[in-house]
């Protein structure tokens, strides 16, 4: 990854050069055999105009030139003519196959390193950076379609070019062809230990840069609280000292490479000067004609050229190997939580019976701090259970496991009589609708925010249930009612309408067990009252937890459950509970506004 700033190592270094990784897309560019032919044939074609040219002028030095000859140099002229509109026809159509190969082959690889994503458990997200896995899903996957687009032509092109070119050298001349063979490694040499050290600069260059936009990518996202604490002069200070970071290693591998160019260039035309030079002496002495140097001159160069294009494609082709090689990791990542290999079906006409068994939870990031122990707690169909306890003791969690986005490491969890583990989990989160105490809208249309429930929805559905949770008013004054962008790039959401949004998605899904983290601070006690009527529409019928924060809530509920530190501590309504003088009784006190 880009963002990794560890020197490079021997073991890395070798790594880095294995194109072994570029196997993993070759599934991808297979699915393109037809494209990847006709583009070997336009390579073939263009490759072999250009070998012609030579000879072309060879002849037209050696006989065409003297005034008996006309026609013949009219005849020389117009095959050149030819060959040249082949060889640009040519060049065109592998150019338009190879670079829409590359787009085609990378526009697949995206889509399902997004899939595999999306299947990814909670785990997975907990650790991984979220601006390493764009930059895999944006910036790597840009490279390979470099590699897979030009790199490859280009290299492939120059192999054919070189291979051509070194035969007809050796055809034309010998002598003068064991003198290249003689100055190659001369030149080669010198510019291959260089340009290892040029690489390893300018791979440092490309970290430093990641490091500047990941500090941009950070601010922009909290600008807010920035100006909230006027901090803009310490983030504009950090942010310009990364770039002058990025500057002076780009200065630096800049300087490299410049005078990389400069060795580059002076040593291949000091060898065809050189070479040259011996050739002028044999023309001279009759053993050569001048239209022979002529074009071995040409091959001379065509072969250089194409040489030292290919030290360049190289390292594209190498970068885009490690590119490769990261995004092979992502798509062999494997979901922490999958459904067994034969899923026990969740009993047809839901319940909504829910049981925790003796649960002990520790997340797997912190294995050794348990969070839940001994969780006993059976919900029957229809019963709303409250859930009440300090904060960090663990309550969501309980909605967290029950999700299925973690396993317990004791105990089990079951749902309409079947352990959690052997139902498929999607199985599970279909019976499951959630509102968060926070909840997340997403940059499309009102309408299609809460379609989010269920995808299948007619537009009556959607608006039904943005009645029943007391969002149709607010959507239909939106400038374009349902149709209104919301989220980013949109209209912004009150939290109590975000929070009714996500009620009428839960509505709309309309599963057997509801889980509700109730917001305190979102709401005014205006909409809470709103947002209560619509809820308890919701509830009705349905097995219901909820992280309850209100009085209302607790009063309603059947139950009330006390967590602290991950035990369940009480247990009883609210009443009882209030007599018992225990946890709830103070922090009912504390917690509940208008409890008194
Ligand atoms: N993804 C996670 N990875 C590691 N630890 C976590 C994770 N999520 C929560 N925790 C930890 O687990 C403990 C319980 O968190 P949980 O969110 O269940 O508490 P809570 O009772 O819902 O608190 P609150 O009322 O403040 O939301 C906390 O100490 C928290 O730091």
């Amino acid at each position: 990854m880009a963002m990794e700033s560890a020197p490079d190592t021997a073991a890395e270094a070798r790594r880095r050069r294995s194109l072994k990784p570029l196997g993993t897309l070759l599934p991808y560019a297979m699915a393109y055999r037809g494209r990847i032919f006709l583009a070997f044939v336009a390579l073939a074609v263009a490759s072999a105009a250009t070998l012609v040219v030579p000879v072309a002028m060879r002849r037209m030095i050696d006989f065409g030139f003297s005034a008996d000859r006309e026609s013949a140099i009219n005849s020389y002229f117009l095959a050149m003519t030819g060959v040249v509109l082949i060889l640009a026809l040519a060049s065109a159509s592998r150019y338009y196959l190879v670079m829409t190969l590359g787009e085609r082959v990378v526009a697949d690889v995206r889509t399902a390193v997004f899939a595999h994503l999306t299947e990814l458990s909670p785990l997975f997200f907990d650790t991984a950076k979220t601006g390493e896995v764009i930059s895999r899903l944006t910036a790597d996957t840009t490279q390979i379609k470099a590699a897979f687009g030009s790199s490859a032509s280009v290299a492939l092109r120059n192999l054919f070019l070189f291979t051509g070119a070194a035969v007809m050298m050796v055809v034309t001349s010998p002598k003068l062809s064991v003198l290249v063979l003689v100055a190659i490694p001369v030149i080669v040499l010198p510019l291959l230990a260089f340009g290892r050290s040029v690489r390893a600069r300018s791979r440092i260059a490309q970290d430093t840069l990641a490091d500047a936009s990941a500090y941009a990518a950070e601010i922009v996202g909290a600008m807010r609280v920035v100006q909230a604490f006027t901090a803009e002069r310490l983030a504009i200070g950090r942010f310009s000292s990364a770039v002058e970071r990025a500057y002076e290693a780009a200065a630096v591998s800049t300087r490299s490479r410049s005078f990389l160019t400069a060795i580059a260039l002076f040593l291949i035309f000091a060898s065809v000067v050189g070479v040259l030079w011996l050739g002028a002496q044999d023309v001279v002495a009759g053993s050569m004609t001048a239209g022979a140097l002529g074009q071995f001159v040409l091959y001379a160069v065509f072969g250089a050229g194409a040489l030292s294009e290919l030290g360049q494609v190289w390292s594209e082709i190498a970068q885009a190997a490690g590119a490769a090689e990261r995004l092979g990791e992502l798509l062999h990542e494997r979901p922490a939580i999958t459904a067994p290999a034969r899923p026990v079906p969740l009993p047809e006409a839901p319940r909504g019976a829910i049981a925790f068994e003796n649960v002990g939870f520790a997340y797997p990031a912190q294995p050794g701090r348990p969070v839940l122990t001994a969780i006993d707690l059976v919900v029957k169909p229809g019963e709303t259970v409250a859930i009440v306890g300090p904060s960090g003791a663990g309550k969501s969690t309980l909605f967290q496991l029950l999700l299925r986005y973690y396993d317990p490491q004791v105990g089990r969890i079951v749902l309409d009589g079947v352990p959690l583990p052997s139902a498929d989990p999607k199985r599970v989160r279909q019976r499951i609708a959630v509102v968060a105490q926070d909840p997340v809208v997403f940059a499309a249309s009102a309408r299609d925010n809460i379609r989010f429930g269920r995808p299948d929805a007619s537009d009556v559905d959607i608006e039904q249930a943005a009645r029943l949770a007391a969002a149709d008013d607010f959507i239909r004054a939106l400038p374009m009612g349902y149709d209104t962008m919301i989220g980013e790039r949109g209209v912004t959401l009150s939290g109590g309408q975000r929070q009714r949004m996500a009620i009428a998605r839960a509505i709309l899904k309309d599963a057997p067990v509801l889980l509700l983290d109730e917001a305190t601070s979102a709401l005014d006690s205006e909409s809470e009252k709103v947002v209560q009527h619509a809820l308890e529409g919701l509830m009705t019928g349905r097995t219901t937890l909820v992280i309850a924060h209100r009085l209302a809530t607790v009063q309603a509920a059947d139950r009330i459950v006390v967590i602290e530190d991950g035990r369940i501590v009480e247990e009883g309504t609210h009443e009882a509970l209030v007599a018992g003088g225990g946890l709830y009784a103070r922090l009912a006190r504390l917690q509940f506004r208008d409890a008194a």
